[in-house]
């Protein structure tokens, strides 16, 4: 890079099934003034993560903008985990929980001053088995309603909770879960554990109110019963979750084994049925450009 300023702009042509032409436009148009430079790669569902490590290592750009969902912002903080370059977002994808938990705003012209501007928050990384997780991961009943939703052809929110219903008929509730951290073992029973990076799910529920996504700390969220899933239908703001319904672990690394195989999902994408999941904390952190 010489001295002029380049902006890595990462698009999903897919994503949230939006067409992100206007936003690349109306970037264009702001950086005429401001002597940055955009470099665009189009994610194309295959090697993007090799690509943009590529682009990264070759290129170090001045910024990196993220158009897409909660995957397209996870693979950048990926890809970029070794270099101290801000990660800018513009949310177009269909659930957007990063978003929501960094409170990015709702406007294009907004979202563009954030991704550009000067305020960061370096957030943990979390290693999940052997994949990179940033917000909410869990096994369980959520789980499942991510894998039923992604069977489905109903897309959103909407589509989400749809699956309600049908997963909560089908499921094999409860789960026994053996979490061994710091040299303790525990073993609980309930119908979802989670491991937290974020307050919310990408509903708005705010289930882990006590959570920050840049304190070095995932709290592993053990739901005892169905109040979880009313709570992921409406936006309840709970501050004091009682122990009968939501059990809470801080932790940087853990253990988690279940005796059946319960299904798995990381950021919102299901991962198959998981025995085992090891966690810990890593020790590089994703610069993330948010509102002051
Ligand atoms: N050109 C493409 N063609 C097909 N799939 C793609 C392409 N580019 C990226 N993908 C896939 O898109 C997925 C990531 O989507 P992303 O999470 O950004 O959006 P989303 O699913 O709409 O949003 P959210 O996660 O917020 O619900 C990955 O599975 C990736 O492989």
């Amino acid at each position: 890079m010489g001295d002029i300023k380049e902006i890595l702009l990462i698009v999903n042509p897919i994503s949230g099934d939006i067409d992100k032409q206007n936003m690349v436009d109306e970037l264009k148009v702001i950086l005429q003034d401001s002597g940055a430079e955009l470099f665009i790669y189009h994610t194309k569902g295959e090697k993007d993560l090799q690509n943009i490590r590529k682009i990264v290592e070759e290129r170090e750009p001045w910024r990196i903008i993220a158009a897409g969902g909660d995957g397209t912002i996870k693979m950048v903080a990926e890809a970029t985990k070794k270099y101290d370059i801000p990660i800018g977002i513009i949310p177009s994808g269909s659930a957007n929980a990063m978003a929501l938990n960094l409170n990015i705003p709702e406007t294009l012209e907004e979202q563009i001053e954030v991704a550009l501007g000067n305020n960061f928050l370096d957030i943990d990384l979390i290693f999940l088995n052997d994949e990179i997780g940033l917000h909410m991961s869990d096994l369980g009943i959520n789980a499942e309603l991510i894998r039923n939703y992604e069977e489905s052809s109903f897309r959103g929110k909407f589509g989400y909770l749809l699956q309600t219903i049908p997963t909560l008929i089908q499921s094999k509730y409860p789960y026994t879960f053996t979490i061994e951290t710091e040299g303790k073992k525990i073993t609980e029973e309930g119908i979802l554990l989670a491991f937290a990076n974020a307050k919310k799910y990408g509903t708005g529920a705010n289930v882990n109110p006590s959570g920050a996504l840049d304190d070095g700390i995932m709290e592993i969220l053990i739901f005892r019963d169905f109040d979880f899933v009313e709570m992921l239908k409406t936006l309840r703001n709970e501050t004091n979750l009682s122990q009968d319904f939501v059990k809470v672990i801080p932790v940087k690394n853990a253990v988690v084994s279940c005796p059946k195989p319960v299904a798995f999902q990381i950021d919102g994408e299901y991962r198959g049925e998981a025995t085992k999941v090891s966690v810990n904390i890593l020790p590089e952190k994703a610069k993330i450009a948010v509102p002051e």
